[in-house]
């Protein structure tokens, strides 16, 4: 019997075993790719920044990148009692590091688009340039899911907006720490900040938001220029050969500026109309400060100017309720009297050019004009008739009560109010003015011309009624004989100052790099959630006007009315930001679009060495009936420079513990930097050298002179020869 082999050992079980090992461990591995695939993708989801402003070039690389809970600790949670300042979008605070170093932490509010939109640019400008001692120090930021905050060097004497205006502080209780000195250092500080912005950064940065809370005081009280949310780089655009911005755009914004400021200060208030608008009860504080004004001025006045000249603004902003082009519909009174008011209040910039700077003509025959016209119109009773109602209005218009003082609180409330054109108005006016102007852009030059004083008047005295004076026309229609010699000399004054300009300057469209337009599909999206809301503010506009609701200055900032003394208009206006700049700070020619100039921040600087040489904000209005003539900064100092009396602007508190001869330079510096002209504004390295005694200060434009232009003399001498003759 053959015996039974026994089976040979079967190799199966072998590799099945290693085969098992093997898909095992690959499974493991596949599986833990994938896993830490996910976790990768969830990191980086969680901790991504929504549109990421950290690219590899990025100079944010040597920024430190804290976290949120550091920061947290630094700022004792952050604490109210660490809370040092308050901005349009964010809240600061005070911390302290773990290497116990002093930081301010701006938190930013939460998951707002524009708060992303400045918490990039700062990032990408402030942390993309190389340090400056004029310049506040970026030092970190933290981007955790919805958390933004940047770490700057702690500045412990704050803003000089506290150190100016506080009340409570005893920065500012008379005492003098804001001395002349240091007000002085501070200028020269804002303008070697500026000198290194334009100048030195490559390319150059233009700040676009200089104010004073912008301006942070060190220990010793030298300034540092903050808050880049706002700033552009200049960047040449590839391709683009210059383009005369100035002569396809001067006309225009001589024309049309009013449009353009709307974007900047009257056509985008949509969101907040009824904030600013309302009026707040602060009867407590006999001091409004009214910001808005001017710049809310700005948006209707040359509107209206493209159809009218300034005679029948003039007479319209008497005659409420009428208003035939300024708008298409007629609001009612309070909605032009606003409009028609602000095509006069600011200034300066409209009326002059029609009836400029001949205190003789346009000064006192103005307001005896007015006066006599708010007689037949029958408003607002004798009281027009007031001597007091001379010569302010040329930059700044007021009402007064009928008891025959001015009445400044109520009226700048009420006129606040009235101000503010909803968006779709200024829509429909912006697109009537544009339609007009581009079939008919010359004419409008010589539109008073064509016109005529009488044909203006016109409708103003139709709708006043009758009543009306054969005399008073005939001294009428020699008074507008009078001031169209004045239109036709200012003509051939802006034409020439216009022409010598475009000769001078070629600016470059696109030449400006506006990083958050790149972002447009936001607005819209934000646009049309709007709607959804049930907003129709916005119902027509283009995407123009979209951007303009995003101004955060339009929200309140709270708390809105637990500020007790600090009324509304102090505190909330004054520092209110737009997308694109200040009210009151915001140079007049720039329109919200994209250009954005250094000479803009030239406007800036010369608002702020009022304000610093003043102490009083851009608009400040007392009730006393004797300071309302002050309530317009800008307007007083040119005021004052007509007289030759510009010291007068010297802060009180000072005493007379001031240089003269150093305050008469910088108001004279910031006349020549609020020129209305971006072109005649000086450099800011001419500024620099100026402060530093390196430069003589050329000799004031001749707009704020106290001497009468020169041209009008020799015009003047002219007319008398040829009489003469
Ligand atoms: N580095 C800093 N050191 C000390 N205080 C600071 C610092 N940065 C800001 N602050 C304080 O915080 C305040 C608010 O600052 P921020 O620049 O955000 O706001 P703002 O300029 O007032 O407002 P807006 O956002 O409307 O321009 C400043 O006015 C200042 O008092």
């Amino acid at each position: 019997m053959a015996s039974r082999q026994p089976f040979p050992p079967n190799p199966r079980p072998k590799t099945s075993i290693i085969f098992l090992a093997i898909t095992i461990s690959t499974s493991l591995i596949i599986l833990s790719a994938i896993l830490y695939f996910l976790y990768y993708l969830w990191y980086t989801l969680v901790h991504r920044s929504r549109t990421s402003p950290f690219d590899g070039a990025s100079p944010l690389k040597q920024l430190q990148r804290f976290s949120y809970k550091e920061l947290k600790n630094a700022t004792n949670s952050f604490s109210s009692s660490n809370c040092i300042g308050k901005g349009g979008s964010c809240t600061v605070f005070r911390g302290i590091l773990r290497d116990g170093k002093l930081v301010a932490v701006k938190l930013l509010d939460s998951a707002s688009f524009q708060c992303e939109q400045e918490f990039q640019n700062e990032l990408k400008i402030l942390g993309g340039i190389k340090s400056c001692p004029f310049v506040v120090s970026l030092l970190g930021f933290c981007v955790e899911g919805e958390k933004r905050l940047v770490v700057y060097e702690y500045m412990p004497n704050r803003s000089l907006q506290e150190s100016l205006f506080s009340e409570s502080d005893s920065l500012n209780c008379g005492d003098t720490r804001l001395s002349w000195g240091r007000r002085f250092g501070i200028i020269h500080d804002v303008a070697k900040a500026l000198a290194f912005l334009h100048n030195e950064c490559d390319p150059a940065v233009i700040h676009g938001d200089v104010k004073p809370s912008n301006v942070l005081l060190d220990t010793e009280f030298r300034a540092k220029l903050s808050d880049f949310g706002l700033s552009r780089l200049k960047v040449e655009s590839e391709g683009e050969i210059g383009v005369d911005m100035f002569s396809q755009d001067l006309w225009k914004s001589q024309e049309l500026s009013g449009n353009s400021n709307a974007g900047v200060g009257g056509g985008g208030e949509n969101e907040s109309t009824p904030n600013v608008g309302t009026p707040v009860e602060s009867h407590e504080n006999d001091e409004v400060d009214f910001a808005l004004a001017l710049q809310a001025s700005a948006s209707s006045k040359s509107n209206c100017r493209v159809y009218h000249n300034v005679m029948g603004l003039a007479i319209n902003s008497l005659n409420f309720n009428f208003s035939p082009d300024c708008g298409s519909e007629n609001k009612g009174g309070g909605e032009l009297k606003g409009k028609e008011l602000s095509a006069n209040e600011n200034g300066g910039v409209e009326w002059s050019k029609f009836v400029p700077y001949d205190d003789e003509l346009s000064s006192v025959d103005h307001s005896k004009e007015l006066n006599s016209n708010a007689a037949i119109v029958g408003e607002d009773n004798g009281s027009r008739e007031d001597a007091g109602a001379k010569q302010w209005g040329k930059d700044w218009w007021w009402k007064q009560d009928g008891s025959g003082e001015f009445c400044s609180k109520d009226y700048v409330m009420e006129w606040i109010g009235s101000q503010i054109c909803h968006s779709t108005d200024w829509d429909e006016e912006k697109g009537a003015v544009e339609e007009k102007a581009s079939s008919d852009h010359a004419k409008h030059l010589y539109k008073c011309e064509e016109v005529g004083e009488n044909s203006v008047q016109e409708p103003a005295f139709e709708s006043s009624g009758e009543g009306v004076e054969k005399e008073d026309s005939k001294r009428r229609r020699a008074r507008g004989r009078k001031h169209r010699k004045m239109h036709e000399w200012w003509k051939e004054e802006e034409m020439d100052e216009a022409k010598k300009a475009s000769r001078l300057l070629v600016w470059r469209r696109g030449r400006f790099k506006v990083p958050h337009l790149r972002l447009g599909k936001c607005f819209k999206f934000k646009n049309r959630k709007k709607l959804r809301n049930g907003d129709d503010h916005h119902h027509n506009a283009d995407d123009q006007n979209m951007e303009f609701s995003f101004r955060k200055g339009w929200r309140r900032k709270n708390p809105p009315r637990s500020m007790g003394s600090e009324d509304l208009f102090s505190r909330e206006l004054s520092s209110t930001t737009s997308m694109r700049g200040t009210l009151c700070y915001v140079a007049p020619e720039y329109n919200g679009y994209g250009y954005l100039m250094e000479k803009a921040d030239i406007y800036s600087l010369g608002v702020l060495i009022l304000v610093i040489i003043s102490g009083r904000r851009p608009l400040h209005v007392l009730s006393s009936p004797m300071k309302l003539e002050k309530a317009n900064l800008i307007s007083w100092c040119k005021s004052l420079a007509h007289s030759g009396n510009t010291l007068e602007l010297v802060d009180q508190r000072l005493r007379d513990e001031y240089s003269k001869e150093q305050a008469t330079l910088c108001i004279n510096l910031a006349l020549a930097c609020l020129q209305k002209m971006p072109e005649l504004r000086p450099e800011i390295s001419d500024i620099v050298k100026v402060l530093k005694g390196e430069m003589e200060l050329p000799s004031l434009p001749f707009e704020f002179s106290p001497s009468p232009p020169p041209k009008l003399h020799s015009r003047s001498r002219r007319r008398l020869k040829s009489c003469a003759d």
